[in-house]
């Protein structure tokens, strides 16, 4: 997922992870940052996941998404409702939908959310006001409660992923732990190994 907090480069961030075998990349613009800006961010992370037939989601801003041509889009509680985000991009498009439990988690799944992002998995300070984690045994219920894939979110390290995977998570998703790393790349690529 970029990061756009100040002071980082997502681009660059993102050139790193793709060449060292990220299968998907989410632009998730932050408040601070304006459409026009998330439009260019968003066509130049799609035209670097073309070039390697690598997925491009695009976080909140489902317009943005469409205008730009990505392979969907990621909505979460505070966003457009999963049904209406669906209406959107259409029976095709990826469609993520934020869950921390089994009922929301089978609601989304229900109103077309094609794989749920589930967390926060463990402490993390990329985003404020989040809940307590919920830790593999919470991704362990969503992923029992629903058939499509769970992505799990939230202070994931290289090292603690595995626990997820073991929870029945079928990706992790991450913004810290490699654009907070000294070298991006190797970041990436420990999570890849
Ligand atoms: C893969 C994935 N999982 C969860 C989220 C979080 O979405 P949301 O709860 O809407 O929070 P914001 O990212 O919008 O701040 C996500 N983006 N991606
Ligand atoms: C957007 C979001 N939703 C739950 S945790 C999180 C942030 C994930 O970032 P990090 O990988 O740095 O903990
Ligand atoms: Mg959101």
């Amino acid at each position: 997922m970029t990061d756009t907090r100040p002071g980082r480069n997502p681009l660059d961030i993102v050139a790193a992870a793709l060449r060292a075998g990220f299968d998907v990349i989410q632009v998730r613009p932050e408040d601070h940052v304006t459409d026009r800006e998330a439009y260019e961010l968003t066509v130049r992370v799609l035209a670097m996941c073309r070039e390697l037939g690598r997925t491009c989601l695009v976080n909140d801003r489902l317009h943005i998404a469409l205008a730009a041509g990505a392979d969907g889009g990621h909505v979460g509680a505070d966003d457009l409702p999963v049904a209406a985000a669906r209406r959107i991009l259409g029976p095709d498009a990826i469609l993520g939908a934020t869950a921390r439990d089994p009922q929301t988690a089978r609601r989304a799944v229900a109103d077309g959310a094609s794989y749920l992002g589930v967390g926060p998995a463990f402490a993390t300070t990329t985003k404020s006001g989040l809940p307590d984690a919920i830790g593999p045994a919470g991704i362990r219920a969503v992923a029992q409660a629903v058939s499509v894939p769970v992505v799990a979110i939230g202070g994931v390290t290289a090292d603690r992923a595995g626990e997820l995977y073991a929870a029945g998570a079928h990706a992790v998703a991450v913004v810290g732990a490699v654009s907070g790393a000294a070298d991006p790349f190797a970041a990436a690529a420990e999570f890849v190994r």
